[in-house]
């Protein structure tokens, strides 16, 4: 397992006027499995990958990453967890303006106090050809469009095949075929290399890239499909905002 959640809730606000953004979740990401996570605005899906990367605290609850429960731990242990587990792909999660691209990739390495082994060497290289960023490796994260910061942020991510790979609209910044890279290199790391991965994704494309697709609605998981193509995936999403409204 890569993230497992039992029972967690995310309450925000004050007592007298909670607002629920998760409640009581149980959900595994597991290891090889590419899983897409969708839902209206507002549904509780950014919260959810807080919390499962313990940059949010859970109300109540437990979470494990890998074997490790994160959930009351102390933020510096948290931390060292997070570093050697969990690759990002958020917006919040900049590249460091300092540093170059190549810099940036290299990052998880130097903070990990170990340089990459020829076999990762090999799957950066492949990445950032792939990705189409080769020729931008020198540059300073301020030379570089969005579209390309992002991609050194997805390329940094993968680089050190973390346990799990967490993406929040990963593809969001990307052209059609830049985006397509992007989840082909996603799914591969699920297939090849074992990782889980978890990506929130508003695009019905995008999350047909997924072995599963679970649906957040009001801070619940309300569904979990296999195997839809994106009109089906579309069509989902507009029903789910018909019985809302
Ligand atoms: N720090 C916070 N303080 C108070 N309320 C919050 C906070 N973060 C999230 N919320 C609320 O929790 C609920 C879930 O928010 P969340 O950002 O997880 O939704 P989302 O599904 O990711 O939405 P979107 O698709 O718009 O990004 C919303 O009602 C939101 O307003």
């Amino acid at each position: 397992m890569a993230v497992a959640m039992r029972n967690v809730s995310r309450t925000y606000g004050d007592p007298a006027n909670p607002i629920h953004a998760l409640r009581d979740v149980s959900v595994d990401i597991r290891r090889r499995e590419f899983t897409a996570i969708m839902g209206p605005s507002g549904s509780g899906k950014s919260t959810m990958m807080n919390v499962m990367a313990g940059l949010d605290e859970a109300t109540s609850g437990q979470i494990w990453l890998g074997r490790n429960p994160i959930v009351g731990i102390g933020d510096t242990a948290r931390t060292i967890l997070r570093r050697t587990n969990i690759g990002f792909i958020f917006q919040s999660f900049n590249l460091v303006p300092t540093l170059t691209a190549d810099e940036n990739i290299r990052l998880p390495f130097v903070l990990a106090g170990r340089r990459p082994t020829a076999e990762e060497d090999a799957w950066i290289a492949h990445l950032v050809t792939s990705l189409g960023i080769r020729e931008r490796l020198g540059h300073l994260p301020s030379e570089l469009s969005g579209g390309q910061q992002q991609r050194v942020a997805i390329v940094r991510a993968l680089a050190g095949r973390p346990t799990i790979i967490l993406a929040d609209e990963p593809t969001g910044a990307l052209d059609t075929r830049t985006s397509r890279e992007v989840l082909t290199l996603l799914t591969t790391a699920a297939r090849e290399y074992g990782q889980g991965i978890a990506m929130v994704t508003h695009d019905p494309v995008a999350a047909s890239y997924a072995d599963r697709i679970l649906v957040l609605a009001d801070g619940r998981i309300v569904g979990e499909y296999r195997g839809l193509d994106p009109r089906q995936i579309a069509d989902l999403l507009i029903n789910l905002q018909g019985a809302a409204a």
